[in-house]
């Protein structure tokens, strides 16, 4: 189900809402292909991101170029064939199957009301079984777990052939070995993926490159080896880690202290601790 893949180019991108600035001026450049992580602590502006390229928040400034087409500029339905996105907030309560969901990703593709060709069927069999969802397809959606769900919304996203994939923490509620199995799967799909991620060495491990966001402003792009310093982990997310690397594959390796880093307590209960002494 490969199409040929996308390009994104954030230029000067600002978000606002109300007086409030969501993501201040940044700018990045995907190629097609690429897989990049957005990292960045809770807050930082990931999500609001995610939503402008994909057309939920608008910019207050700035253009969101996708394979060189302002995609603002675009009618709702270019973007829903170029970009899938699997966010946040997406409708938990769909009264519909597992297949039928997945099958929804072909509706950008089709008029109101077009049945499924054999092409379409032949792509939602494909997505359910690359995702391992087959013994679930009559399932109804709402009766799904968390990790199960996070799966069928990634189906869906693939059938929509896009040729570049947004995802908004896509590894949130899967175990280990589906966050393994997901970030392989996406790293194998020949298109560009942008991927908000919180599991540095998840992101390390299957990233080309690694944007870091704080407070809505871009504070480090490169490779994971130039991102993932102890300086920018201290500055950003406020840790002390050593950085090591892994014994299989080479890349960074993100330790955290367990220690707070100096004159920062973890919690604000360890200070009242440690000044009245442990509760009895
Ligand atoms: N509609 C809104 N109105 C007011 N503030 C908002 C709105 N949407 C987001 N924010 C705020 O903007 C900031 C960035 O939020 P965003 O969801 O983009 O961060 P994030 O990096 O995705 O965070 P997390 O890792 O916690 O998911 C946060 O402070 C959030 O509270």
């Amino acid at each position: 189900m490969s199409v040929r893949p996308g390009t994104l180019d954030l230029r000067s991108v600002t978000v606002r809402t109300g007086a409030k600035t969501l993501v201040d001026n940044v700018s990045i450049s995907v190629s097609e292909g690429e897989m990049v992580g957005l990292l960045g602590p809770n807050g930082a502006g990931k999500s609001s991101l995610l939503r402008t390229i994909y057309r939920i928040n608008r910019p207050a400034s700035g253009t969101v170029l996708v394979n060189g087409e302002d995609a603002w500029r675009q009618p709702t339905e270019w973007v829903a064939r170029n970009v899938g996105a699997v966010l946040q907030d997406m409708p938990a309560e769909f009264p519909l199957t597992v297949r039928d969901v997945v099958a929804m990703g072909r509706s950008a593709h089709k008029k109101l009301l077009e049945p499924d060709t054999p092409h379409d069927h032949t792509l939602i069999a494909a997505a359910i079984a690359l995702l391992g969802l087959a013994p679930l397809q009559d399932r109804a959606f709402r009766t799904l777990s968390g990790g199960e769900r996070q799966r069928v919304l990634v189906a869906r996203a693939l059938v929509q052939q896009p040729r570049l994939l947004v995802l908004d923490e896509p590894t949130n509620h899967l175990d280990i070995h589906h966050q393994l199995q997901l970030l392989r799967f996406m790293r194998g799909l020949e298109i560009t993926v942008v991927a908000a991620l919180h599991d540095l060495n998840l992101a390390a491990m299957f990233c080309d490159r690694l944007c870091v966001l704080d407070h809505g402003r871009l504070v480090a792009v490169g490779t994971p080896e130039t991102v993932l310093t102890p300086e920018l982990l201290r500055r950003v997310y406020r840790i002390d880690a050593t950085i090591a690397r892994h014994p299989e594959t080479g890349t960074v390796w993100v330790m955290p202290s367990a220690a707070p880093p100096i004159g920062q307590p973890a919690r604000a209960a360890e200070t009242a601790e440690q000044a009245s002494g442990p509760p009895l």
